[in-house]
């Protein structure tokens, strides 16, 4: 291990200073134009620092992406391949702790929420695509010519060659992974741009790379932000031949127009302002478990998360008070501790934005069910960016708060009566990323789900993935599709090869 991997050890490890290294070629590479802080969000101290990679070393990393092509992966067959993401999969949950606990000082969240999700699907992510790849088929066509010999179409996959991957910071490793291992799978390099706020599971993933024996340059991870930074170099260098991005969708549009010079392919999962409708014949107890995750889990930080509640009448005063309960049940506070259920926002500049809401839901004379403000926690968690959790009811459709994506803990109760209106009002919304359903009539649950304009429309739960489907968002919610055979659509390029018999 180089001296710089086992200060990623170190940093996973919890000792001071934690720095994390760009990986490029199979090697940490601690330089950069700059140094960044890493901050842990639940205390607001400084736990790392981070080099910004100016544009050499994002040439760098992409060269290095290219040339591996050229080397034995470029070479290897899917089953070669499979096995070693399997041995990436056991490496991971091998090092199931440093992994937990790197992802829990970068974002903050729960050990029971990084423990049960982010980790394992981490892992999962690379078995699932080692499967994928082992069933992938391809069409073939006879085809009859004038001369009565014919002719054989049959159409092969071959990797686009490098990726770009370039993640947010809700859920670092999961979201990381789903591109990573698909793209791998398929035989390409990446070059992997993490969130700024996120940089420590990537990092270390480097170390998993290498000791499951993927070749030098396959993956690679270049630290930095954005803007005129490591993002906005990846995405405009001419050698990146496909973009795959997970963010806001403001971030998604600079994406494409990055990704039109060269005429290079994109994926898009973007943002959302997710709608539940709960009718009044549904399993009460389970909508609303269901919809509390859907609102709270990871601090209202998941793109699927529900900001828009809408609750048929005759239901609306007793599930607007459980659902009070149930947010004013949530309990802040260390996310190591195993009894804390609700972590911090990802930081300081996050949390004046979601408060920026609250306070206009205030303005605009919503009635506050719960929460609203930020919690009275003991040091060090008075320097976190904790928030409370919030339910508002008695807003307008119109409000910026029921119309863009807030990315807090918080919803907006709205009663309705009638299955076409609040259809009409759901899908009121430039987003179409997720919704719930929540009834017992089935009939109903499948008109709803055919006319609600989301890419993920959950039916009596909620983030119940199979990573086998579709998964992505409508409207502006995102371009494409990943999960299984979509996934490897994105990740290949089909060429069709005609032989005339
Ligand atoms: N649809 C989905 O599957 C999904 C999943 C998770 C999160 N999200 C969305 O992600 C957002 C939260 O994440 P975020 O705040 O990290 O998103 P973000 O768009 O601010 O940043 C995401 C990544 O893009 C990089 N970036 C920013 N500007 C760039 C540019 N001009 N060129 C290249 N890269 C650039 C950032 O450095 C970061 O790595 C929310 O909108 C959420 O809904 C969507
Ligand atoms: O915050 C968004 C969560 C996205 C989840 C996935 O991409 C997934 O489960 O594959």
């Amino acid at each position: 291990m180089t001296s710089a991997a086992s200060s990623v050890a170190a940093a996973c490890a919890g000792a001071t200073p934690r720095r994390y290294p760009h990986f490029i070629a199979g090697r940490f590479v601690p330089e950069g134009r700059t140094e960044f802080e890493n901050i842990n969000p639940a205390t607001g101290a400084v736990v790392g620092l981070v080099p910004e990679a100016d544009s050499a070393l994002v040439d760098a990393a992409v060269r290095a992406a290219r040339a591996a092509l050229d080397g034995p992966w470029g070479r290897s067959s899917e089953q070669e391949r499979a096995a070693i993401l399997r041995k990436v999969a056991d490496g991971i949950l091998a090092r199931f702790d440093a992994f937990l606990e790197a992802e829990i000082l970068d974002t903050g969240k729960p050990r029971s929420l990084a423990s049960h999700i982010d980790i394992p699907r981490g892992a999962a992510n690379f078995n699932v695509f080692a499967d994928q790849v082992l069933t992938l088929s391809t069409e073939a066509f006879r085809t009859a010519t004038p001369d009565g010999a014919g002719a054989l179409n049959y159409a092969i996959r071959v990797p686009r060659g490098v990726i770009a991957v370039v993640c947010p910071w809700n859920l670092p490793l999961l979201l990381m992974t789903w591109k990573v291992a698909p793209a791998l799978a398929c035989g390409n390099t990446v070059v992997v741009k993490p969130s700024e706020e996120t940089p420590a599971t990537a990092t270390l993933l480097g170390e998993v790379m290498n000791a499951a024996g993927v070749p030098p340059g396959v993956y690679n991870v270049v630290h930095g932000r954005g803007e005129d930074s490591a993002g906005e170099y990846l995405t405009r260098h001419p050698l990146v031949n496909g973009i795959t991005f997970t963010g806001e969708t403001r971030t998604g549009e600079a994406i494409m127009r990055a990704a039109a010079t060269g005429v290079r392919p994109v994926s898009l999962e973007l943002g959302g302002k997710n709608a539940a409708i709960v009718f009044a014949d549904c399993d009460l107890d389970k909508a609303l478990e269901g919809v509390t995750r859907a609102v709270f889990a990871n601090c209202g930080q998941v793109c699927l998360g529900t900001e828009r509640v809408y609750v048929e009448r005759p239901i609306f005063a007793a599930f607007t008070e459980r659902l009070r309960l149930a947010a004013q049940a949530l309990r802040p506070g260390n996310p190591f501790d195993a009894a804390t259920t609700l972590g911090p926002l990802i930081s300081h500049a996050h949390r004046g934005k979601v408060l920026r809401y609250y306070a206009q839901a205030r303005a605009e004379g919503a009635e506050v069910v719960a929460g609203g403000g930020i919690p009275d926690l003991p040091a060090p968690y008075d320097g976190g960016a904790f928030i409370q959790p919030t339910i508002w009811a008695g807003l307008s459709e119109h409000s910026p708060v029921m119309r863009e994506e807030i990315f807090g803990p918080c919803c907006t109760l709205v009663p309705f009566d009638d299955e076409d209106a609040v259809l009409a009002a759901a899908n009121d919304n430039p987003y179409g990323l997720a919704a719930t359903i929540w009834t017992r009539d089935l009939a109903r649950a499948h008109r709803v789900a055919s006319r609600i304009e989301v890419g993920l429309c959950w039916v009596n739960s909620w983030f119940l993935r199979d990573l086998r489907t579709p998964f992505g968002g409508s409207k502006q919610s995102g371009i494409g599709r990943e999960g299984g055979v979509h996934s490897m659509e994105f990740y290949t390029d089909l060429r069709n090869v005609c032989i005339k018999l």
